[in-house]
């Protein structure tokens, strides 16, 4: 493979990685996997605990190497140009650089020295970056006493001193408050309106849903699926449309004429598979019509991300990155069970 240095263009991928593998001793943690990321996109690696996240963040940011794979970031090749990669990424995440003995503002001052600004161009940026993650009020106090949200704002303040066109965000809600967690959200949308790409990690499907254009699972050290959140719901079979009868006659005479439907007879409702595509959904409509059944209440359910990572990850115990098996992709009924257990 050439080692050309040239940046990427705008329609190029922002990150590019064949084949990439790792291993700590026996352990394999990646193993040959391919990512491909558009600029001025968001994509998600999701994974749960140990599923080697981390370490894909830390390749493809330079900080560990990989032990095979043909890694692009920024358009630069990764082993031939980790420098020029360097300077064309931000990193954040688990490993925050925020220094708690000093102040917010410090912290930023001392990023702009690294990123070799001036002393008043590395003021101006500080302070403006200070005022848009809403940090100035609490710019004089030590780091330390800032909440989780706030480091986090911090450090990606500290990130965009040196303008990355690519940043790196390593589950960059986990553990903040539902409000920090919105405001990071928003940090993030923000970010890719301005052109920056996103490869983020994150454990929750939530968020992955939000914000990513593409998202893949990683499960047992390889990508067990890749596409967007509707892309990847669509693959779990469990959809359905949901008919509520308020009064039991209509309920009772329309289970009899839907043999294919589950029914509550509790609930007074009744369940019809379905992909909820319109196709389906037209001709169900029109079933219901013909058979002359009025529902009170028709809702469409798709089954939802949650349904998909449990699924593909197989795993109920999300605390074990070898427990479970990655062939279930068959495996299209995920039990609720499965699912608390696992959270
Ligand atoms: N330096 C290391 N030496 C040995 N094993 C390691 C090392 N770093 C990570 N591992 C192991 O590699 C696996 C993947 O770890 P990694 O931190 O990449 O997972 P993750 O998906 O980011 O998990 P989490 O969500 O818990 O951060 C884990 O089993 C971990 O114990």
């Amino acid at each position: 493979m050439t080692t050309t240095t040239t940046p990427k263009t705008s329609h190029s991928l922002a990150i590019a990685a064949r084949g990439l593998r790792k291993s700590y001793g026996d352990k394999t943690v990646l193993d040959g996997i391919d990512l491909a990321v558009p600029a001025g996109t968001v994509f998600s690696l999701l994974g749960p605990n140990g599923a080697g996240k981390t370490t894909a963040v830390k390749i493809l940011s330079t900080l560990i190497s990989a032990d095979a794979g043909e890694l692009r970031v920024g358009g630069y090749d990764l082993a031939a140009d980790p420098q020029a990669v360097r300077a064309a990424i931000g990193v954040t995440g688990q490993f925050s650089a925020v220094d708690g003995l000093i102040t917010g503002e410090e912290n930023m001052l001392l990023m702009a020295d690294l990123h070799h600004l001036s002393r008043s161009e590395g003021r101006r940026t500080a302070a403006e970056l200070l005022e848009r993650f809403d940090l100035t009020e609490a710019a004089k106090k030590p780091a330390s006493t800032y909440s989780g949200g706030m480091k986090r704002r911090l450090d990606i303040a500290m990130t965009l001193v040196g303008s990355p066109r690519i940043i790196f965000l390593d589950e960059p809600t986990t553990g903040l408050d539902p409000r920090a967690r919105h405001t990071m959200w928003q940090i993030i949308r923000d970010l890719v309106t301005g052109g920056v790409t996103v490869f983020l990690t994150t454990q929750y499907l939530e968020e992955a849903d939000e914000l990513a254009d593409r998202i893949a699972v990683l499960s047992n050290g390889r990508i067990a699926a890749e596409g967007t959140a509707e892309e990847l719901k669509r693959l779990i079979p469990g959809g359905h449309v949901r008919l509520r009868f308020t009064d039991p006659a209509a309920y009772q005479g329309a289970a009899t004429a839907l043999r294919e439907a589950t029914g509550d007879d509790e609930a007074l409702t009744l369940q019809i598979p379905s992909g909820g595509s319109q196709r389906e959904l037209r001709s169900i409509l029109d079933w219901l019509d013909t058979a002359g059944i009025e529902a009170d209440e028709l809702t469409v359910h798709t089954p939802d991300l949650d349904d998909v990572f449990f699924a593909l990850t197989g795993d109920t115990d999300t605390t074990s990155s070898t427990a479970g098996t990655a062939n279930t992709t068959n495996n299209a009924n995920v039990p609720t069970q499965s699912k608390e257990n696992a959270r």
